[in-house]
């Protein structure tokens, strides 16, 4: 079976910074920990607010990642801009509401379809390949394929929230179909949001996904493990989920 990657979201390293206003910790470093410890790629999600990564790290980060960027955002003109100019390797395009704890759901790429698909455009005539953050729906999957972004990026956080077994599998059972759905599509598929050390292995033995996008669960477990150790357990329950 295919190989699984990390992908590393450093977003709530810059929390714990933008907590007390200071320099530290400073996110680029924790970047640097992440892949020296094997992370196969880092993510950062630049919201509209700042409530944590800033403008700074995206640039800084732009020039010291030794893998490859993932930058989220939402699909604005600010931001389409910023990611035209910076040229992530990728970008993965996230809905955004200012008084959300945390991403809440998938984009409703159906429901702006001309919008997302010049974003695509815009984006791939500047070199960087879309990823779209999209729940595992059939109307939502078929609208990305119209869009002609290579990557979805399917959300997770449905299955993570799920507050029995029985709701578990049952949201377990929709991403493996619609993952396997998308697949059949052409599209690339990622997965994330959500997961973490005990609910990880089901999601990376989906044979169809090629990366998941892991943060917070990591930078929790890092602040009692330390973010190397954090890092190398994840992916090594990632690789035995493969085997
Ligand atoms: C899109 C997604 O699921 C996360 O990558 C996103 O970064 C969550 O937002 P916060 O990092 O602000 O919790
Ligand atoms: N797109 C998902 C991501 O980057 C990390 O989400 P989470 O693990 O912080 O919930």
């Amino acid at each position: 079976m295919s190989e699984i990657l990390l992908g590393v979201n450093v977003d709530h390293i810059a929390t714990l910074r933008q907590a007390r206003g200071t320099t530290y910790p400073d996110p680029a470093h924790a970047a640097a920990v992440a892949e020296h410890a094997g992370a196969d790629g880092i993510t950062i999600h630049l919201r509209e607010d700042r409530r944590h990564i800033q403008d700074r790290d995206v640039w800084v980060m732009s020039e010291t990642l030794q893998t490859r960027m993932n930058l989220e955002m939402a699909v604005t003109d600010e931001m389409l801009d910023i990611a035209c100019e910076v040229k992530p390797t990728f970008c993965c395009l996230v809905p955004e509401k200012r008084e959300e704890l945390t991403t809440e759901g998938g984009l409703d790429v159906a429901g702006q379809l001309d919008k997302i698909t010049q974003a695509v455009a815009r984006l791939s005539a500047a070199g960087v390949e879309t990823s779209l953050f999209i729940d595992a729906d059939k109307a939502q999957i078929d609208a990305a394929v119209a869009t002609k972004a290579p990557y979805i990026e399917i959300h997770t956080g449905h299955y993570a929230d799920a507050e029995t077994e029985a709701e578990q599998q049952a949201e377990l059972v929709r991403l493996t179909d619609g993952i396997r759905y998308a697949h059949q599509q052409g599209l690339k598929v990622n997965a994330g949001h959500g997961l973490h050390y005990f609910n990880v292995k089901a999601i990376a033995a989906i044979p169809e996904i090629i990366e998941l996008n892991i943060g917070h669960a990591i930078i929790a477990r890092a602040a009692i493990d330390g973010l190397e150790k954090a890092v190398r357990d994840m992916k090594q329950l990632m690789l035995e989920a493969r085997r």
